[in-house]
C-alpha cells in the first residue's frame, strides 16, 4: 500500500502509521510525534516503559471495578507509542499483524515446548 493510500485507509492502524511517518519531517513546534522523533529513540523507549507501567496500573484498577475507559485509554497510549517506535526503526504495524497471523493456530504451549527442545538440542551439540 502506498503512503497516500494508507493515509486514506479505513483501517486505523495503517492510517495512523502513515501519519506518524509524515511527522518525521514535521516541525516539533506543533506535533507531539515530531517532538518525540526529534528527541530520539531513548525518549520513545522511555515513553513505552511509562505507558506499559500505566497499563499495568489501570489493569489493577480494572480488577477492582474501575470504569473500562481508563484501561482502554492506557492501552491506546501504549499501542500509539509502539507505532511511533516501529516507525522510528522503519517498521510498520503490517509486519506485526503478519507475525500474529503467522502464529495463528500454533498453540503457545506447543511453541514454548518446541523452543525449549531446540535450546536443549543446541546445548547438547
Ligand atoms: N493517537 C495519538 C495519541 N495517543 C496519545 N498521544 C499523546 O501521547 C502523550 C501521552 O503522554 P502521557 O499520557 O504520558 O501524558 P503526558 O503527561 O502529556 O506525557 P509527557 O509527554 O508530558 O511525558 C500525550 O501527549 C498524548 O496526547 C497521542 N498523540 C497523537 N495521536 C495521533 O497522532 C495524530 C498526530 O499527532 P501530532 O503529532 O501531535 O500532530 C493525532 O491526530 C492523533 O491521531
Amino acid at each position: 500500500m502506498s503512503e497516500n493510500d494508507a493515509i486514506k485507509s479505513n483501517d486505523v492502524l495503517p492510517r495512523l502509521a502513515a501519519l506518524i511517518n509524515t511527522r518525521k519531517t514535521s516541525s516539533a513546534e506543533h506535533s507531539y510525534i515530531a517532538r518525540l522523533f526529534q528527541q530520539g529513540d531513548d525518549a520513545i523507549l522511555k515513553k513505552i516503559g511509562e505507558e506499559a507501567t500505566e497499563v499495568v496500573m489501570a489493569a489493577k484498577d480494572q480488577r477492582h471495578g474501575a470504569a473500562p475507559a481508563k484501561l482502554i485509554g492506557e492501552v491506546a497510549d501504549l499501542w500509539f507509542h509502539c507505532l511511533v517506535m516501529l516507525a522510528h526503526f522503519g517498521l510498520s504495524p503490517a509486519a506485526v499483524l503478519a507475525e500474529l497471523e503467522r502464529r495463528e493456530g500454533i498453540s503457545g504451549l506447543d511453541e514454548k515446548a518446541l523452543r525449549k527442545a531446540l535450546a536443549r538440542a543446541s546445548d547438547n551439540a
